[in-house]
């Protein structure tokens, strides 16, 4: 016969042996603690919880509110929030209730009165009475509880990411963007062949607007971010997004999030470059600091998110369910048929290709990291040729994986977080992605097992284009500010299918600029069976979908500032050796991080070049690490007639493509625009 610590006979053999207590007059002691400060379970409930209320960053250290109350300075919050959200079915804006409608309401505003009062616990369904619940700047860990318990298809991974699904759209739509011309943009956009910005007239904006804004009134809730753009505390923006989903507001959370982390101050590169970086930092950045907590004001652009609602085809100017209109001068932006979060994030990033350059400030498509010795690289490229994977390099510091701005006192990230593409992700070739993967992570539309929730990284069932988006300091050896000096390197990264571009090859200025305007990559045309042939795309600055001004503006710009911190440009491909898609294969990613390797350390700069026909393209003989066969293309290829006429077959694009640039000039004197139109392809070079 045995018995336990708590005195309880585990005999087997007599299964109803009595409990027998010990000593203290037959009541039986859990002695393992005091017992909990609650007489009921509500109120042991409430114990479970501290309450804090979501904080707003503050724009500034003295701002206007630094005096006021707690009490009024909600009420200010409120007021603004309600002010977003004016429509014309009230004429003014909503009542705003903060939290959940599930949950107990904290306090109410309305633009006409001030007062608090209750909410009502049943809503009705008339717009012009119905509150409208506000979850403001919420913490990952409720956004997983909102995403969850909410939204259909959300689901958390084995490794603690939130997953997600975001609907019939998976990428970008560039054809629905429109833009509002007005006297002012009508001059200063870049309008016409090739541009990114079709026109609306404000009328249908504010058409579109309306219908995001009564859908968006029409729900129990929306959810709310304020939050900042730019690591540059002297050109930050402050923006706000208004939600209906809890994975849009996480998302946004993640890419530009405000931390009030002071242990993030003590990056080691920080403190190491501080010197360098004096002008840049001081001891602010992005993400206030909790003393820097307090209000946000009003912002300098919103966006309203009703990617769940279509827009209305029978509106002037909309050729299908979705739209994605930009309002300049009402700083406003309006998403109706797309839940792609891509959209929100690009969309700001097309803001700040306006704001940005008025300030004489290059805004980049490009990711950018820093090594050890405070040298910066800028990786621009089309969608899937490599940024966010190349510049997440364990050896060097992470400044940011997509979109920054060169200024005069160096480089800035305008976000901070990254969203990589997951597709056919692996822990052995892309660790720090791999790894960063984990709870606040956002999973947009990947496939997962029902019971382990394994993520199964190489299903394209719902789409090739799979994302992880994660807050930047999920990346070890990330930049914190993301700032760096001046580039030293600027690398343009092509993935050129047809399999011609030479890995690598060093570009004077004049090819750097003719490159940076044309824009190429070449992606496989899909993955159907007997699609074999390549389609080429040339999209100016790599980003031609966001740019905003004419490319010849950020070309003359990225000319002066490489010119004046004597950076050096490369042209990289990652994309075909030994043949076009179907014959050749992808440039494995180990060779052209080698590559990669060989341009941050200075030793490629010393290489032996020679010239190849056709492009003029600078060729080295060889890379550390890098089979040299492969670095002059012709070699790998089997069919050399084929090479021959794929090379033409390309240079023929790249010169059909540039047509439309060779009016434009660049810089102060034709001598840059002259050379620039020499440095693309060279059709007499060619012995037939
Ligand atoms: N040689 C290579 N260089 C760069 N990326 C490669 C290479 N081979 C395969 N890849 C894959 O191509 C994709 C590049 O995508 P990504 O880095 O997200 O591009 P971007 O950020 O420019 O949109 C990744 O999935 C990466 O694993
Ligand atoms: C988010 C995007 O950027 P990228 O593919 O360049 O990472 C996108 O193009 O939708
Ligand atoms: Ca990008
Ligand atoms: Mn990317």
């Amino acid at each position: 016969m045995a018995a336990n610590g708590n005195g309880v006979s585990t005999t087997p053999k007599s299964p109803l042996a009595r409990i027998q207590t010990q000593k203290n007059g037959g009541i039986c002691h859990d002695d393992s603690g005091k017992p909990v400060k609650a007489q009921t379970i509500d109120e042991l409930h409430s114990l479970q919880r501290k309450r804090s209320a979501p904080t707003t960053p503050l724009d500034g250290v003295q701002g206007a509110f630094a005096t006021i109350s707690e009490d009024e300075r909600q009420r200010q919050q409120l007021q603004s929030i309600s002010a977003s959200l004016a429509s014309l079915t009230r004429g003014t804006g909503p009542k705003v209730v903060r939290g959940d409608p599930a949950g107990k309401v904290q306090s109410v505003s309305h633009v006409a009165h001030h007062h608090h009062i209750e909410a009502p616990t049943i809503s009705v369904s008339d717009s012009s009475l119905k509150f409208t619940h506000v979850l403001y700047n919420l913490s990952p860990a409720e956004l997983y509880e909102q995403a969850i318990k909410y939204e259909k298809g959300s689901f958390i991974t084995s490794t603690g990411a939130l997953a997600t699904l975001s609907g019939a759209k998976t990428g970008r739509s560039p054809r629905d963007k429109r833009v509002v011309i007005d006297d002012t943009t009508q001059d200063e956009l870049w309008w016409g062949k090739g541009s990114p910005n079709i026109e609306m007239d404000e009328h249908t904006f504010m058409v579109n607007r309306e219908r995001a804004v009564d859908y968006l009134n029409s729900l129990d809730k929306v959810f709310v971010n304020d939050q900042f753009l730019n690591w540059d505390p002297q050109n930050r923006i402050k923006v706000r997004i208004v939600s209906a989903r809890a994975y849009h507001s996480l998302f946004m959370h993640n890419m530009s999030k405000p931390i009030p982390d002071k242990s993030l101050y003590r990056c080691r590169i920080y403190v190491k470059l501080s010197v360098q970086l004096d002008n840049w930092v001081g001891d602010r950045c992005i993400r206030p600091t909790p003393e820097e907590l307090e209000n946000f004001g009003t912002p300098d652009f919103t966006i309203y998110n009703a990617g769940q609602f279509p827009c209305n085809r029978y509106t002037h100017y909309m050729t299908s369910s979705t739209s994605i209109d930009l309002n300049l001068a009402r700083r406003e932006m309006v998403i109706l048929g797309t839940q792609y979060a891509g959209e929100m994030k690009k969309g700001l990033f097309s803001v700040m290709h306006y704001l940005m350059p008025m300030r004489q400030i290059l805004s980049l498509h490009s990711g950018c990291n820093m090594g050890k010795d405070g040298d910066v690289a800028l990786f621009f490229g089309l969608s899937g040729t490599g940024k966010t994977t190349l510049s997440t390099d364990h050896n060097r510091y992470l400044i940011g994986d997509d979109e920054h701005c060169w200024s005069d006192n160096g480089v800035s990230n305008i976000e901070g977080g990254c969203y990589a593409k997951c597709i056919d992700l692996s822990r052995e070739k892309e660790p720090d992605i791999w790894n960063a993967i984990k709870f606040g992570t956002v999973l947009e539309n990947v496939v997962f097992d029902e019971h382990t929730r394994e993520v199964d990284y190489g299903d394209k069932s719902v789409t090739e284009n799979t994302r992880a988006a994660y807050p930047i300091e999920y990346i070890p050896n990330a930049k914190i500010p993301c700032v760096g000096p001046h580039p030293k390197n600027v690398i343009l990264l092509a993935c050129d299918a047809f399999g011609v571009l030479p890995p690598v090859s060093k570009l004077s200025l004049a090819q750097t600029m003719y490159h940076f305007i044309s824009g190429y990559t070449a992606l496989v045309a899909g993955t159907e069976d007997g699609i074999k042939e390549p389609t080429a795309t040339f999209s100016a600055c790599f980003g031609a979908a966001f740019i905003m001004l004419h490319p010849t503006k950020y070309a003359a710009m990225l000319a002066e500032k490489m010119q004046k911190h004597g950076a050096t440009g490369w042209l990289v491909n990652t994309g075909w050796s030994g043949g076009s898609y179907g014959s050749g294969n992808r440039i494995k990613l180990p060779y052209t991080r080698k590559i990669i390797d060989a341009i941050h350390s200075g030793s490629l700069l010393n290489a032996t070049y020679h010239k190849t026909e056709v492009f003029g393209l600078d060729i080295p003989t060889e890379i550390e690490g890098v089979p040299s066969e492969i670095l002059h293309p012709e070699n790998t290829w089997a069919d050399k007639k084929a090479y021959k006429e794929t090379l033409l077959k390309l240079a023929g694009l790249f010169k059909k493509n540039f047509e439309t640039f060779t009016n434009y000039k660049i810089g102060k004197d034709n001598k840059l625009t002259e050379e620039i139109l020499a440095a693309g392809p060279n059709f007499q070079f060619l012995e037939q």
